[in-house]
């Protein structure tokens, strides 16, 4: 049994810090373990200008205790109305890598997001020609939709014709829940990658209802039945470049989660490398984490991997009920509960 490993340093490549005091609150724990992270563009107002992102970038690395190496990697939030010259912009600001599409209406904070992509043409021909990745929240937004068919039918209606129209345009499938997406990406072209969370590949949609309704288990992509995690599971250890580490984590305040209306997003940051560890030791893999943690994502984005090494240990710890945030807390994952591995 594997009792200590030791991997090259990791990054996130999907990653939710929020602004202001709330990212004062949050930023040490993925600063801690991660060399950097996709940072998401979703803010109120969202951060749709390069001007905007390197504002973001400053904020972010005056929030950073004292020492730490993170460095931020911003994206912008594609907007019907964004403009192409803004990703000019964007590639000479140096801070920004990728742009997101959030569809209207399909997560936290998407209210300005894109209601067609024909919409984006000019803008997804620029970042085509720019290399610029596109990052994709993919999950229609149709009502008339079932909840746990937003992604599958994102795939058929948005995701094939956008590869077929932009070839070159590298993209992104953030979050990925299901089978089909799994499928969708292995045999894609290699344009094409996904993130996985590590509550994707713990959880199944059963947790949602253990003994009652857990709010703290509710996000979007929501979970999934036990056959899509075990697929998940199999695409992150698969070896595959296709697939690397986004831990999604999301902040909410207590009080926004545990509401008649509560907010989707789970804070995963305090233990993001050790829950990714127990999925891949429960999967017998822990041997495929570095790749997927460490490699796949800088190779995509056509970064540097980090050279410093971290140390994982196999040893319990319980994660506290709630973490300060902001005049306010939240519920981090596992609250109250052992996590079984320890970033050294
Ligand atoms: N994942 C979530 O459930 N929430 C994210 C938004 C997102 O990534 O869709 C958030 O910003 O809170
Ligand atoms: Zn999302
Ligand atoms: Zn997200």
């Amino acid at each position: 049994m594997t009792t200590e490993l030791s991997i090259i340093r990791p990054d996130d490549w999907h990653l939710h810090l929020r602004d202001g005091e709330t990212l004062k609150a949050v930023l040490p724990d993925t600063a801690r373990q991660f060399a950097r992270a996709i940072v998401m563009p979703n803010l109120r107002p969202p951060v749709t200008t390069a001007e905007a992102a390197l504002a973001y970038y400053h904020h972010i690395r005056q929030a950073l205790p004292a020492g730490a190496g993170f460095e931020p990697l911003m994206t912008l939030y594609l907007t019907d109305n964004m403009a192409a010259g803004e990703i000019v912009r964007a590639r000479q600001s140096g801070v920004v890598h990728a742009v997101k599409l959030y569809p209207a209406g399909a997560t936290t904070n998407s209210d300005s997001g894109v209601t067609s992509l024909a919409k984006c043409a000019h803008v997804l021909a620029e970042m085509e020609k720019q290399g610029m990745p596109l990052l994709i929240h993919g999950e229609v937004t149709d009502g008339d939709v079932d909840v746990f068919d937003r992604e599958k039918v994102f795939i058929e209606r948005h995701l094939q014709p956008l590869l077929k129209d932009f070839p070159g345009l590298k993209v992104v499938f953030e979050h990925i829940t299901t089978q089909e997406a799994v499928e969708f990406v292995a045999s894609g072209p290699d344009t094409l990658a996904a993130t996985i969370t590590a509550h994707h590949l713990l959880m199944n949609r059963n947790a949602m209802f253990t003994g009652g309704i857990r709010p703290h288990h509710y996000c979007l992509p929501v979970l999934k039945r036990e056959t899509h995690r075990q697929a998940l599971v199999q695409a992150a250890i698969s070896g595959s470049g296709k697939f690397f580490l986004g831990t999604d984590s999301a902040p909410h305040p207590k009080s926004a989660k545990e509401a008649s209306c509560g907010c989707a997003g789970m804070y995963t940051a305090h233990a993001a490398i050790e829950l990714y560890a127990e999925a891949f030791e429960e999967a017998g893999a822990l041997d495929q984490l570095e790749a997927f943690a460490s490699f796949y994502g800088p190779d995509f984005y056509n970064l540097p991997r980090n050279t410093e090494k971290v140390t994982l240990r196999k040893q319990s710890w319980q994660v506290p009920e709630t973490i300060p945030f902001a005049g306010d807390v939240l519920v981090p994952l596992r609250a109250g509960q052992e996590v079984t591995w320890k970033l050294a």
